[in-house]
């Protein structure tokens, strides 16, 4: 009987990535990581030292300079994990809409992928790991021993997003998003991953417009007995 040691989970933004790699994660015991969060922290630390988004030499270079540290959540405020860098804890910083908008542009960049791909590697060899992203079963893990691609339509995905908007920021406040808005960001930033966000040739592909979350999880766990 054999152990997926590494589950990856790719797929578009808002596909439901980090909600199931986190659920996954824990009725495996597995450890999680979600790599989305390493490219926001040096987006956000390109936006703090007005760092030009075109600069892949200069943006490299500062993945390569500044260790991101994601540790256990520790504050009991709905944070999935904790975000250092530069001793700045940026966990709900790297969620703005700044940030959002940064990342890609940011990620496209050879000179900062090949440095936070390296860093993944040596995370995803630890083993007993559900890993989330764009290019986890096809470039960071190709041989990973479960490889999901987690999709749904640009418009539920924009939904999930601004629903999720509405319950953080009230339904009322005058800086929540129009749902036309949220889904011409995710249109933006699926453009600009696009090239980075192929699905490994033998990732299970789970379309999620009509499935829960539970739905999703319960497929995939019938892919890891499947494995075992
Ligand atoms: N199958 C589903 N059905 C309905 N809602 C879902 C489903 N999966 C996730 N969601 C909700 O959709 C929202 C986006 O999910 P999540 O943040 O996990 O997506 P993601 O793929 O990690 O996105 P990103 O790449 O932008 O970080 C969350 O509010 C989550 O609760
Ligand atoms: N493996 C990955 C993960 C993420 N990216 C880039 O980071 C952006 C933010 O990711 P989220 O999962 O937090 O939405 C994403 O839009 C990609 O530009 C990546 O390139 N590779």
């Amino acid at each position: 009987m054999r152990e997926p040691g590494c589950i990856a989970i790719d797929g578009p933004a808002g596909a439901g990535k980090s909600t199931i790699g986190e659920h996954l994660a824990r009725r495996l015991g597995y450890l999680y990581c979600d790599t989305g969060a390493m490219y926001r922290a040096i987006a956000w630390l390109a936006l703090q030292k007005g760092i030009d988004l075109n600069d892949g030499p200069t943006l490299g270079k500062l993945a390569e300079q500044n260790t991101i540290l994601i540790s256990k959540p520790e504050i009991a405020d709905g944070r999935q994990y904790t975000v250092i860098i530069q001793g700045h804890d940026i966990t709900w910083d790297i969620r703005s809409t700044q940030v959002g908008r940064a990342v890609s542009p940011i990620s496209a960049h050879p000179q900062v992928r090949s440095i936070l791909i390296a860093q993944q590697r040596t995370i995803g060899l630890q083993g007993h790991i559900v890993m989330v992203g764009r290019d986890i079963g096809s470039v960071v893990m190709p041989d990973a021993d479960l490889k999901i691609y987690l999709t749904a339509s640009l418009r539920e995905r924009a939904r999930r997003r601004h629903t999720e908007m509405v319950e953080r920021m009230g339904e009322h406040n005058p800086a929540l998003p129009s749902l036309e808005e949220v889904m011409s960001d995710v249109e933006r930033r699926d453009n600009t991953d696009r090239k980075n966000m192929q699905p490994a040739q033998d990732a299970i592909i789970i379309e999620t417009d009509n499935l829960g979350i539970e739905q999703v999880l319960d497929k995939i766990c019938h892919y890891v007995e499947g494995n075992r």
